[in-house]
């Protein structure tokens, strides 16, 4: 039988996987959803994610599942955790099934490639403005949350007491869930992350040393803040585990996708190369080109998000690029 208050998670990465875990261990009948039959019958044998998260054995309220459309009436949560460039498709798989019973929450990182639109524009352009919203962030490596490691996000909606009933889902001693009314500050400094640790994987593929990493943080940091103050976000949450939180934690530590890939491409191989050997999603990639159109629109200076915009299309090789930002001219430090 299932339970009234189970959860709906779609999308069985590493990350989906990991707040399944942490779900379930907040008792609540989880019901795991991925895109490959494939990949989740062999999720349903192994009882864990052998190839990204081994050690962390699925619980007995964790289901694994191919078809979630039986449990959209039963379930109120959704959870999207897919890559920001399907983020679009699933919201179409579930719209035909959504009613006003519905909330949704993701913890994808990442703007539409297409459009350059946040997610939650996305999510309200394709279900309309009834559903409630969330969005969850900050410092979290799947890894260490699916070995309840202990780990502090952020949940954000534009109405707080969404917020609310979000993290306390989530809530729990190794997950702890602070509440945030900025979902386009949230998303941005999510999403922009990542663009920098390429910028941070580049400067230590480079052996540039542990100066300019600290450097490409701080400048980092306030390409983030100009941006997202532009685009409506609220300049704290940039200081918040959301922003300074998970910048720091993927420009500094080697389980970040988006690191390894900027360290590679340091040694001299192609994109396709050091996308393959990072081997799952790269968000910062897209994010460097939107990012970047995103700051001509609003007239925003990002060089650092420029530079990795330019080796990521070509334009520049990592070295160049490193040399190019650090011929720039002096000027008074400001964020
Ligand atoms: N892994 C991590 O530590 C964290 C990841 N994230 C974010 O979570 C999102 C998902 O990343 P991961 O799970 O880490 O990626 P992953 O590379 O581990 O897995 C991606 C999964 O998404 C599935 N997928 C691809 N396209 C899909 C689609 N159109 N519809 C449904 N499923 C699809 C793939 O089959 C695969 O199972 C990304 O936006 C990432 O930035 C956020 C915080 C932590
Ligand atoms: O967002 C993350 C941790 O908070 C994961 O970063 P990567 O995608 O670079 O691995």
């Amino acid at each position: 039988m299932l339970s009234p208050s189970a959860l709906l998670v779609l999308g069985a990465g590493s990350w989906g996987t990991a707040l399944a875990l942490a779900l379930a261990r907040r008792q609540y009948p989880i019901y795991l959803w991925g895109k490959d039959p494939a990949h989740v019958h062999t999720l349903q044998i192994q009882r864990c994610n052998q190839r990204f998260l081994p050690n962390a054995v699925f619980p007995d309220n964790l289901y694994a599942i191919t078809d979630f459309v039986t449990l959209m009436p039963i379930v109120e949560d959704i959870i999207i955790v897919v890559p920001s460039h399907g983020f679009r498709e699933t919201l179409k798989k579930i719209k035909p099934y959504i009613t006003k019973n519905h909330r949704l929450c993701w913890a994808t990182k990442g703007l539409e490639y297409q459009t350059g639109l946040l997610l939650h524009e996305v999510a309200r352009a394709e279900l309309g403005d009834n559903i409630p919203l969330a969005v969850l962030s900050g410092p979290s490596f799947a890894g260490e949350v699916a070995a309840a490691l202990p780990t502090a996000v952020t949940i954000a909606a534009q109405d707080i007491e969404n917020a609310h009933h979000v993290a306390q889902l989530f809530h729990q001693a190794s997950f702890r869930a602070y509440t945030s009314n900025d979902m386009v500050g949230v998303q941005i400094g999510g999403a922009v992350k990542n663009v920098i640790a390429i910028a941070a994987g580049i400067a230590d593929g480079l052996k540039m040393g542990a100066n300019t990493r600290a450097a490409l943080i701080t400048r980092g940091l306030s390409e983030i803040v100009r941006l997202g103050i532009a685009l409506g976000g609220q300049r704290e949450t940039f200081m918040g585990l959301a922003g300074l939180g998970d910048l720091v934690l993927t420009c500094t530590d080697n389980q970040s996708r988006n690191r390894r890939f900027g360290y590679a491409l340091a040694q001299g191989i192609s994109l396709e190369a050091a996308q393959a050997q990072v081997g799952q999603v790269v968000e910062g990639i897209h994010a460097a080109t939107i990012t970047h159109q995103l700051a001509q629109q609003h007239g925003v200076e990002m060089p650092i998000v420029n530079h990795v915009n330019q080796v990521l299309t070509g334009q520049s090789t990592p070295l160049e690029a490193a040399q190019a930002l650090l011929a720039r001219e002096p000027k008074p430090e400001m964020l």
